[in-house]
């Protein structure tokens, strides 16, 4: 895909006549590990409801390479390639961490049992791959409904990663995580990103700064500032409507 992976421009969503995004623009580029914050309120879960087709914006520009998002609804935004992972987990606590990531996979399932063989090993190597990926291998074989928080979130993570997703988006990942966990996530969106865009909503400022990359502030359903954390950590319009409360 060349230019960028999602492109929002002017984009409002209106509820009964309250404006919970109001001109927002965003560009995210292939690879990139954009971090979103902002106060209650300021529009980050409309913004990707808006993305996955949950919602329809009132007005603007919603891109997702050359795909016009805002006239395809939610299945079909997310077979081009968009998953979604909410803050609740929901894997399947008594399905083996293996089960799970296999129950994730949409292989085509093939009449001829030499193909299908080939499509079996090849499903069992993703999951290999995945279960590598999420740091989960030595738990293959564990029930999902024994794994701590943590684990169960980086399940969900391997969940959407079986379906090869170009673009992931990852709502508050770390809510509810110890000090460790919270680092390890941060390793692990920052090991996912790079082959594939993701964008992290998130109030953990200490998390966002391990990621370490670029962040957009909303407020008030629009881009108040964006940059490296210290820059918006140190922007005066930031400070006045976030951080300095
Ligand atoms: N379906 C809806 N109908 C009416 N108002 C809504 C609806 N969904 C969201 N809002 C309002 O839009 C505004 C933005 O909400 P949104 O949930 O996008 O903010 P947020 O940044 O995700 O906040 P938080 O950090 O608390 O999750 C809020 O004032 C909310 O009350």
């Amino acid at each position: 895909m060349s230019g960028p992976v999602l492109y929002l421009d002017g984009v409002s969503v209106v509820f009964d006549g309250f404006r919970a995004l109001n001109n927002l623009s965003l560009v995210v580029d292939p690879g990139e590990l954009r971090s979103v914050i902002g106060p209650n309120g300021a529009g980050k879960t409309t913004m990707m409801d808006v993305i996955t087709g949950k919602t329809r914006p009132t007005a603007g520009t919603v891109r997702f390479g050359d795909h016009d998002l805002t006239r395809m609804d939610e299945a079909a935004i997310a077979n081009l390639g968009i998953g979604r992972k909410f803050q609740k987990p929901t894997v399947f606590d008594a399905l083996t961490v293996f089960e799970n990531l296999e129950l994730a996979l949409k292989a085509p399932r093939d009449p001829w049992s030499c193909l299908r063989w080939r499509l079996a090993a090849g499903a069992r190597a993703r999951i290999g791959a995945v279960l590598e990926e999420i740091g989960l291998a030595p738990r293959a074989g564990d029930l999902a409904g024994v794994l701590s928080h943590g684990q169960r979130q980086w399940l969900e993570i391997g969940m959407l990663l079986m379906q090869d997703p170009e673009l992931l988006l990852v709502d508050e990942p770390v809510a509810g995580m110890t000090d460790q966990e919270t680092e390890q996530t941060a390793a692990l969106l920052r090991r996912i990103a790079g082959r594939r865009s993701v964008v992290v909503v998130e109030h953990d400022l200490e998390f966002v700064r391990a990621l370490g990359q670029k962040v957009t502030v909303l407020h008030e359903g629009t881009m108040l500032s964006e940059g490296t954390i210290d820059a918006v950590q140190n922007d005066p319009r930031v400070i006045e409507v976030y951080l300095g409360r």
